[in-house]
């Protein structure tokens, strides 16, 4: 889900992420150290780099050379703080090169693509081709040896890689759905940009840029070192592993300090990169820099329904947190419910009440950002918030499976339905073609849809939203799952067509015996197809219960007031009884009762402390201590 705070949450993320990992904090630590010592050497590095003292050549290191003397007895430390400071100048001119070439024009031919984009890249494929080494030296030679000259020239050339990466990312970003609503909503080309292009392009541009720093560490240290640079006696890091090479036989030790920092320097700026790529990429599972809780058990909450240890999937004290810039925020508090082998559980609730959350948490499939901080999903016996990578990418698809809001997003363009499906197919279970296209029409007849052979043959973009629905429910079923979790699966349907796709599910959760864990905001889906129903508000479950139960007498205002607001409900031509206020975001939850600034029983004791789950049956728990009150009402 993209939501319109989505950009700032990306661009103050990265940082807080990268820096909430130990070797993000060791590396930006030791950077951040090197640069500001390197620039302070003025004031306080011990001696001046250029005094010589020939009375104290080659020395190791002492109180008063802290990293000993070279064979000229000047300061080493002094040296590389002072050489430091020319590299990194040039390093941040090579760096500042490459940005102003790539960047634009990166983000520009990804976008905009056409007749300019093929005439960047032809130009990019030249520039590729030329011998850089070359280039520099000749640089080298017209510039009176100038280290920056060479290194904005390597930051031109190399400008090409760059660009190629944040073209392909621009490209794939430019193909999102919000982009396209962006563009119908008639933001410009360069609002788009610098809003949604942009942003989602800055992983890849950090992580170049620390590629492309240890990069140009190594070639700018590899001209010093040839005498390419600056003349002696400046100090720089490649003269001096020059100098030490000279020694080295008489004094190992003085390689020690340049080629240690040069190494380390050149490491450091490897993993920083890597650790920004870990964090920007679409790493569902990671903890996206949230530090992860042990499970917070509430004693008093008594939350299932189906006794502990028998349920299929168990989800227990489950809370979900966000990095966003208003810093870490909990989306979920203690999710709890129980969901049998044969059971349909409808999560219901307002908009922003965290029923995709939790669907999403239960598949590991959490947006970067966000992580588990507590709690437990138990599935079949395993607890998944747990579970490796791997681990959930094997359960996925074969013992889960999901369907969503959008079945075209799921179905490539440019392949053949039928195509598509036997991937899946083969990707379960090893079948031969003519196999595998036995079990695809199989399961496209196990969807109702019409002539499965021609069916087969038609791209996606010949079939109508209601067929694309069930295509991606065969796709589901692919691998035979024991839980299915549908994300409002008829939400973008025609009403007609919801019908029959609701049949559909009910008619293969009968025939199959899968667990179904549906999200909707629809009582009359829950009505038509769930056996029981979790309701959630503000990131709460506060009420849970078999539909009937549910439907004879809500035992929490919220459901109550949920089902009056219910389009299904209102008799015709009359207003709907929509719920005075909205859900409060997370972060900004009222202390007790969630619900009590909206609730008309709401009373002072709801202020007092946190509500716990009471449980009302053998089946049913809610969240409110007014429950007789409010059953007590006609
Ligand atoms: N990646 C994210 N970063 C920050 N907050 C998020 C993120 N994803 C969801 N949220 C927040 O979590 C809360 C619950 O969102 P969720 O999508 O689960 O709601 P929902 O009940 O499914 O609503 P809807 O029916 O509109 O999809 C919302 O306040 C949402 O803004």
């Amino acid at each position: 889900m993209t939501t319109a705070t989505d950009v700032p949450v990306r661009r103050r993320g990265v940082l807080r992420a990268v820096l909430a990992t130990a070797r993000g904090r060791i590396t930006a630590g030791f950077l951040l150290l090197l640069f500001a010592c390197c620039l302070l050497a003025p004031v306080i590095a011990p001696a001046d780099p250029l005094h010589q003292n020939l009375q104290e050549i080659l020395r190791t290191p002492s109180g008063a050379h802290w990293l000993g003397t070279d064979s000229l007895g000047r300061d080493v430390l002094s040296r590389l703080l002072y050489g430091g400071r020319s590299s990194i100048v040039g390093i941040l001119e090579g760096v500042a090169a490459q940005l102003v070439v790539a960047v634009p024009l990166g983000v520009a031919t990804g976008y905009l693509g056409g007749r300019f984009d093929r005439f960047v890249m032809r130009l990019a494929d030249i520039v590729m081709s030329v011998p850089v080494i070359v280039i520099l030296l000749a640089i080298l030679a017209i510039f009176d040896h100038s280290i920056a000259a060479a290194m904005i020239t390597l930051g031109v050339l190399g400008a090409s890689g760059m660009m190629r990466i944040i073209r392909g990312t621009a490209m794939t970003v430019r193909q999102e759905l919000y982009v396209s609503a962006a563009e119908l909503l008639g933001l410009s080309r360069t609002q788009i940009i610098f809003r949604h292009i942009l942003p989602r392009c800055r992983g890849v541009i950090i992580v170049q840029t620390s590629l492309f720093a240890a990069l140009a560490i190594g070639i700018q240290t590899g001209l010093t070192f040839l005498g390419l640079g600056p003349p002696p006696p400046a100090a720089t890091w490649g003269g001096m592993v020059n100098e030490a090479a000279t020694t080295l036989s008489t004094q190992p030790w003085l390689l020690a300090p340049s080629g240690g920092l040069i190494a380390l320097t050149v490491l450091a700026l490897g993993v920083l990169g890597d650790t920004v790529r870990d964090v920007t990429a679409q790493n569902h599972t990671s903890s996206g820099g949230l530090r992860v809780k042990p499970a917070r058990r509430r004693p008093d909450v008594a939350q299932a329904p189906v006794p502990e240890g028998t349920a299929l999937l168990s989800v227990r004290d489950l809370s979900v947190s966000f990095l966003t810039p208003r810093g870490e925020v909990e989306v979920l508090t203690g999710v709890g419910f129980d969901l049998d082998a044969g059971q349909t559980l409808g999560l219901v609730g307002e908009s922003g009440s965290g029923k995709s959350v939790t669907a999403r948490a239960v598949l590991g499939l959490l947006e970067a950002n966000g992580a588990v901080t507590g709690g437990s999903v138990i599935f079949d016996g395993r607890d998944l918030t747990r579970a490796t990578r791997r681990q959930l990418a094997a359960l996925r698809g074969t013992r889960i499976a999901l369907i969503s809001q959008e079945p075209m997003v799921a179905l490539d363009p440019s392949f053949r339905i039928g195509s598509q499906l036997s991937e899946i197919v083969r990707s379960h279970a090893r079948l031969s073609r003519e196999a595998a296209r036995r079990r695809v029409l199989e399961l496209m007849e196990m969807v109702e849809l019409p002539d499965p052979e021609e069916m087969a043959k038609r791209y996606p973009f010949q079939i109508s939203g209601g067929m694309a629905q069930r295509v991606a429910i065969a796709a589901a079923l692919a691998g035979s799952p024991d839980l299915l979790i549908a994300d409002e699966p008829t939400t973008a349907l025609d009403v007609t067509v919801q019908a029959d796709v609701l049949a559909l599910l009910r008619r293969l959760q009968r025939e199959t015996g899968m667990a179904v864990l549906l999200v909707t905001h629809d009582w009359g889906v829950v009505a038509d197809i769930c056996t029981h129903v979790a309701v959630m508000y503000a990131g709460q479950v506060v009420e849970q219960a078999p539909v009937e139960q549910v439907f004879g007498a809500p035992a929490h205002p919220y459901t109550a007031a949920l089902m009056a607001s219910s389009p299904e409900k209102a008799p015709r031509r009359t207003p709907i009884d929509a719920i005075a206020g909205a859900v409060p975001p997370p972060g900004a939850h009222p202390d007790g009762c969630r619900f009590r600034d909206r609730c008309a029983l709401s009373a002072a004791e709801c202020a007092d402390d946190d509500i716990p789950l009471v449980r009302l049956n053998e089946e049913r728990v809610s969240r409110c201590i007014r429950t007789e009150l409010l059953q007590a009402q006609p």
